[in-house]
């Protein structure tokens, strides 16, 4: 079973304006959506629509925190949440007709009794994997992170920004850098794929078995013990890009827990986000096909 770990969930709130925005003008919204969120939640409900056996865990609070909850339930997406103490935060994307703006609140402080609390849950759950995704609580660093990757035998994967990447010290199946974020845990030039796979490379170096970087519309690419990959995004009519990174990641984990290779898991990491952007905030999409079609998409070995 693959537990997800979410430390700083929100709600997505996802509003669709007509024309561009301007300031002192009120705009309608022609569309507005809300769905349960956070990295480590998104990978949950990804995993779930994949036929993955996943539990949702972390920190969830007030009226946001008991959304978030009902929204998995009904969704029938196991989850196991600690009560965090404060309320849960609420994401914000604009989608104008040119332009996706997005507004990401910080969160709140969370005790330590708190943190303790959420490490006997992961252990309780005795997981293979644990998925430890999204930014933290403003008074948590990556000691957090490393502690719920040393509690168990469990293989840890992690998702997280890049300055918190650079400062983990636990060894780690897995970690799902974007370029930004690749840029910043190494220190490295990330402008074109030659130098993010330089960068990727010496991201094993530092205890990640498998860096998964995600670039955008320019696909994505995997450094494992086997050899290093590269895959172009899928073309296809681009709706929004959030939960992008979410949806490659929960599309390489599970074929990973298939057992399968590094290379199907990267071909169905850009299938499952190739049908991510296409549909609005993280609606989960009809993943039915996506297990045939990811065997067409074409590799590239650097
Ligand atoms: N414009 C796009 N068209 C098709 N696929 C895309 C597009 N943007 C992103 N993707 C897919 O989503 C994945 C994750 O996107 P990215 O923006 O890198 O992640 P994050 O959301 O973590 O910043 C990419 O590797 C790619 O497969
Ligand atoms: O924890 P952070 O870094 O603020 O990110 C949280 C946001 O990221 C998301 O998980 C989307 O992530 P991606 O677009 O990177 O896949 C949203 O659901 C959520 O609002």
């Amino acid at each position: 079973m693959i537990l997800t770990v979410t430390l700083n969930p929100a709600v997505d709130h996802t509003i669709t304006v007509e024309g561009d925005l301007d300031a002192d003008v009120v705009k309608r919204a022609s569309m507005s959506q809300y769905d349960p969120g956070g990295k480590g939640i998104n990978v949950s409900k990804y995993l779930h629509g994949l036929g993955v056996e996943t539990v949702a865990t972390g920190l969830t609070g007030g009226f946001l925190g008991s959304y978030i909850e009902e929204q998995l339930a009904r969704q029938k997406i196991p989850n196991d949440f600690v009560e965090m103490g404060g309320c849960t935060r609420l994401n914000t994307t604009i989608l104008s007709d040119e332009e996706e703006y997005k507004i990401n609140q910080s969160g709140h402080n969370v005790k330590k009794e708190t943190i303790r609390e959420v490490v006997a849950k992961v252990s309780e759950h005795d997981p293979e994997m644990v998925v430890v995704a999204g930014s933290l609580p403003p008074n948590l660093g990556p000691a957090t992170i490393d502690r719920i990757a040393s509690a168990g035998s469990w293989r840890t994967v992690v998702d997280v920004q890049g300055d918190l990447l650079k400062g983990l010290r636990s060894e780690y199946f897995a970690c799902k850098p974007n370029r930004r974020e690749l840029g910043t845990a190494t220190g490295m030039p990330v402008h074109s794929v030659e130098e993010c796979v330089e960068a990727a490379q010496s991201l094993r170096e530092e205890g990640f078995e498998h860096v998964v970087a995600s670039l955008g519309e320019d696909g994505a690419l995997l450094a494992s013990p086997e050899g290093v990959y590269r895959a172009d995004s899928r073309n296809v009519e681009v709706v929004d890009t959030v939960g992008a990174g979410d949806a490659l990641l929960a599309g390489v984990l599970s074929t990973f827990a298939r057992g399968q290779s590094g290379t199907a898991a990267l071909r169905m990491g850009v299938t499952v986000a190739a049908e991510v952007v296409s549909v609005p905030g993280t609606t989960v999409p009809e993943m039915s096909g996506v297990r045939s079609e990811s065997t067409d998409v074409p590799l590239f070995t650097r």
